[in-house]
């Protein structure tokens, strides 16, 4: 393992919130320390957090996630202000710089498009300032509709894949990939290493597991797809206790381990 890694994060609303919405503000200071720890130790570290519409409701005391996509869009603009006032405070404690990166996965869409947000996170990283990024809802509806294209879980594998991340961790409420949906099914068994991701592992994933989470297992295992394609590991851990996070990087085998695919040298 690298000395110095450089490592995407992403977490979901289901970690930073309450089951009624409010903020979970001791997980959050503490996902913040552990970031900020392992940003201290050289590591250069990108959060992809959701949250903005989670966190939106539970500042407008809004306690029925709405239907309509453009009072979701409303929200999630309130919400994003609040995230990022959070993570400036926390982060700020720590004395570590946070900056916001707001991205569709039109992202992609062009080199050029590719190679400019390449170049904001490049600087952001070598003036060692924590990049934060989130869908941008006010454009990108996707997520917020609730397909299963456009959500961040496949967000954080395309920015891991811009920045040439060594590792993409997802934080989410359960640990792990699981051979069917725990929440449903008492019985189910959690898998701890994939290596290649099959018609078979794709179809053990269910939706969310909470009203406030948004793709459920499918999206990490699709975003899960895009890292290792590129040969980046990608680990889905629980983000109930954010230091879960150091045993990664002590190569413990928490979680589900996704291989990333032997790195193509082929230059032709
Ligand atoms: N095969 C599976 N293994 C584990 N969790 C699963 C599986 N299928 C569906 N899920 C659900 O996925 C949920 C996590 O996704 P989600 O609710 O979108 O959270 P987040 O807000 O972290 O993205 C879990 O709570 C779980 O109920
Ligand atoms: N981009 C939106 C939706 C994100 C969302 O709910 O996704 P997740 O919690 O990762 O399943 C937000 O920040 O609220």
């Amino acid at each position: 393992m690298k000395d110095k890694q450089r490592i995407v994060i992403k977490v979901g609303t289901s970690t930073l919130t309450y089951e009624n919405g409010k903020a979970n503000l001791r997980k959050v200071e503490k996902l913040c320390k552990v970031i900020s720890d392992l940003e201290n130790q050289g590591h250069e570290m990108v959060l992809v957090s959701s949250g903005a519409l989670g966190v939106g409701m539970g500042k407008l005391g809004i306690t029925t996630r709405p239907t309509e996509t453009n009072k979701k869009q409303a929200i999630a603009a309130v919400g994003q202000c609040e995230l990022m006032f959070m993570y400036d405070k926390f982060f700020g404690e720590y004395n570590n710089v946070v900056s916001q990166i707001l991205l569709t996965k039109y992202v992609v869409e062009t080199p050029h498009k590719e190679e400019t947000v390449r170049n904001t996170f490049m600087s952001l990283i070598d003036m060692g300032i924590i990049p934060i990024v989130n869908e941008n809802d006010s454009v990108a509806t996707d997520e917020l509709e609730g397909n299963k294209i456009g959500d961040n879980d496949q967000l954080s594998a395309i920015v891991a894949k811009i920045i040439d991340a060594d590792k993409l961790i997802i934080l989410t409420d359960i640990d792990g990939l699981y051979d069917k949906n725990p929440a449903t099914n008492s019985d189910a068994k959690k898998i701890n290493t994939v290596e290649l991701i099959t018609d078979e592992i794709k179809a053990m994933a269910g939706g969310r597991g909470s009203n406030r989470g948004t793709g459920g297992m499918a999206t990490k295992i699709l975003a899960a797809e895009i890292a290792t394609e590129v040969g980046i590991d990608v680990q889905i851990i629980s983000g109930e206790n954010p230091e879960t996070i150091y045993d990664v990087f002590e190569g413990k085998p928490v979680g589900t381990i996704f291989m990333g695919k032997e790195k193509d040298n082929d230059c032709n």
